[in-house]
């Protein structure tokens, strides 16, 4: 068994017990791990990922389209094929890999994915990438300080999220954990707790705004 919690697994046709993914990765490698609803995907998802692998030297960035972030309501979540498409639009460059694994594990929670890829891909350095909202609540996320130990974290700065981000509850706990942004290559394989926190430039666009627009329309 990969790991033992809620995770369904599902078993790769003869490789009984693996999982399959859609993607493959290789020890040593440098890999984001970029969550998302993507409710749509928009240039301000492009910008976090970009940002991502340029700072942060990374081989993939892996878009994990979300089945259902746990602490939104599902009623406005378009279905993950929508959200897929959306994402593979937005996603540019050559290491961008736009994943439904979560979905295909049954995992919903992050530490719970984090657990079955570390699992899965022995010896691959990943770095869990989130915007600065996202540090904001991040408290309320299930199991947060075994997941600050899990993975190293790297949070892109986002309008109006700072001050909230960098006083949250998480930015407090770990506050000894915070390497400088200029250490950001050294994020991947960093012994954890490890995170960084990127600033500037900032990407205006958000999926609610996007939504709110298309009512309208
Ligand atoms: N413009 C942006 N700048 C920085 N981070 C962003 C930006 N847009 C999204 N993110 C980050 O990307 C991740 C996925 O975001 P998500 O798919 O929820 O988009 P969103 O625009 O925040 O959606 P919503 O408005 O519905 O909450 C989150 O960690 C979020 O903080
Ligand atoms: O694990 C949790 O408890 C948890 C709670 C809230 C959000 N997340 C993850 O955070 C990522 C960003 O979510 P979202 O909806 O802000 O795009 C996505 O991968 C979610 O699954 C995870």
């Amino acid at each position: 068994m990969w790991f033992a919690g809620p995770a369904r697994l599902v078993p790769e046709a003869g490789r009984p017990g693996a999982l399959r993914l859609g993607f493959d990765l290789k020890p040593g490698m440098r890999v984001g791990l970029y969550g998302g609803s993507f409710n749509p995907a928009h240039d301000g998802h492009a910008h976090v990922a970009e940002t991502a692998m340029t700072r942060l030297h990374l081989d993939h960035v892996i878009w994990l389209v979300s089945p259902q972030n746990p602490l939104k309501s599902s009623k406005e979540t378009a279905p993950l094929a929508e959200r897929m498409a959306g994402a593979r639009a937005q996603a540019r460059g050559p290491g961008m890999i736009i994943s439904d694994a979560e979905t295909r594990m049954g995992s919903q929670y992050t530490i719970d994915t984090v657990r079955i890829l570390k699992q899965r891909f022995p010896g691959v350095h990943f770095v869990w990438i989130m915007g600065a909202d996202s540090l904001a609540s991040f408290h309320r996320w299930k199991g947060w300080t075994q997941l600050m130990h899990e993975v190293p974290v790297a949070v892109i700065s986002r309008p109006w999220a700072g001050l909230k981000s960098q006083t949250s509850p998480t930015a407090r706990r770990f506050a000894a954990a915070r390497r400088p942004a200029r250490e950001a290559k050294l994020l991947p394989g960093a012994k954890t707790p490890a995170w960084v926190y990127l600033p500037g430039p900032f990407n205006f666009q958000s999926s609610t705004a996007l939504r709110e627009r298309l009512r309208k329309a």
